[in-house]
């Protein structure tokens, strides 16, 4: 069974999780990009069954994601969870959807291509039914990276990440503007979708503990990023934290390339990139912050200077919407490069 795309003028489309921090986001951006949509299926759990959303001025009802939700679709965009896109996106392929997968269920898979549309898109066509989508924290590197990359070749990688909340989806938003409140309120703070108080507060913990004592969220950055750049030589070492901040991750980088690459030729480059943006003007204050990158399509990146530290390197600072190019917006990217051959 051919996985390709048929070219036609508009596209039958499923939203899987649309109740979600990223389903919110996905209809904000098809309908932005005006996405070519025949039919808009909205899937999300039984709890959100009956529930009804506008799109483009059209009442939506939500139905129950199930194995009968993907006749006649033509792109299933899953944003529902690892263990939902386990079970549902191999269905939704068999029945003939093309399936972009937010989660990290297939990432790593050799059969699922893992791509950013702006540094590996020829990997889409590549796909045997199921697309997958980065890890937000990757996406937002992988992007600066790139164009580095093609000066000379990165050997090694250091990151600290900043990570929202949203990260956490609907409920850690929920509950850092409910811990907000409450300490406002002189109340007891409500903590659980965080290991710890988020508000006033930073977390250097984000996902499982792994064996090698990272996090789970550390390797995906690992693994991810080789897969992604199409070079397994590339060494990445990150600590993920988890900050007070509602929505956009940000990351201080390092990395050390195998020629020495300038701050002049790095400026050029990422100028010039796609999906990211310089705003590097310390004397003026001016940098990227979460803060004004949130709800913008690009990255930003500033604070580009030579390492002191590491031979060959240069440390720079990177912020992007997580909710946005880190996932929804990469995912439609994904489906533009789909429908545009
Ligand atoms: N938040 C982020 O920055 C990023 C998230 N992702 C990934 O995207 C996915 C969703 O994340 P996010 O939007 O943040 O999470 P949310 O918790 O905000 O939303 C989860 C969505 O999944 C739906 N859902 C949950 N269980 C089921 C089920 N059994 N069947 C059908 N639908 C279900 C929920 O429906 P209901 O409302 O009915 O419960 C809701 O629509 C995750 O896999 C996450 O790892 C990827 C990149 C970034
Ligand atoms: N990276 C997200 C979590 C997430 O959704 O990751 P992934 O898509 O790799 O499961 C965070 O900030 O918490």
């Amino acid at each position: 069974m051919s996985h390709q795309l048929e070219k036609k003028s508009s596209y039958n489309v499923a939203i899987a999780g649309v109740t979600g921090a990223v389903g919110e986001i996905f209809l904000e951006i098809l309908a932005e990009r005006k996405f070519p949509i025949n039919q808009l299926k909205l899937l999300a759990s039984p709890r959100s069954a009956g529930k009804k959303i506008s799109y483009d001025g059209k009442e939506y009802t939500v139905e129950a994601l199930s194995k009968d939700s993907f006749n006649d679709v033509d792109i299933a965009l899953f944003s529902a969870g690892g263990s939902t896109s386990k079970e549902f996106a191999p269905i939704a392929a068999k029945a003939g959807a093309v399936v972009i997968d937010n989660s990290s269920a297939f990432r790593m898979d050799d059969d699922v291509p893992l791509v950013v549309p702006e540094v590996n898109p020829a990997a889409a066509f590549r796909h045997k039914g199921i697309i997958a989508n980065p890890n937000c924290t990757t996406i937002i590197m992988v992007v600066a990276l790139k164009p580095l990359h093609e000066i000379s070749p990165i050997k090694k990688v250091w990151v600290s990440s900043y990570q929202s909340a949203s990260g956490a989806g609907a409920k850690g938003m929920y509950e850092l503007q409910t811990q907000t409140r409450q300490l406002v309120n002189d109340e007891p703070l409500t903590i659980e979708a965080f290991s710890h108080q988020l508000l006033h507060n930073v977390i250097p913990h984000i996902d499982t503990p792994q064996d090698n004592g990272y996090t789970r969220e550390e390797m995906k950055m690992f693994y991810e990023t080789c897969k992604i750049m199409g070079d397994p030589s590339i060494k990445v070492s990150s600590t993920c934290v988890r900050v007070p901040v509602i929505s956009a991750h940000s990351e201080a980088i390092t990395i050390e390339s195998e020629n020495p690459i300038t701050v002049e030729q790095a400026r050029e480059a990422l100028d010039k990139a796609p999906g990211i943006r310089v705003v590097d003007d310390l004397p003026n204050n001016i940098y990227p912050m979460p803060l004004d990158v949130a709800g913008k399509d690009d990255c930003e990146v500033g604070r580009i200077r030579k390492d002191l530290a590491s031979e060959n390197g240069l440390t720079f600072w990177v912020v992007g919407d997580q909710l946005r190019k880190g996932a929804a917006l990469n995912a439609v990217q994904i489906a533009e490069l789909l429908i545009s051959k």
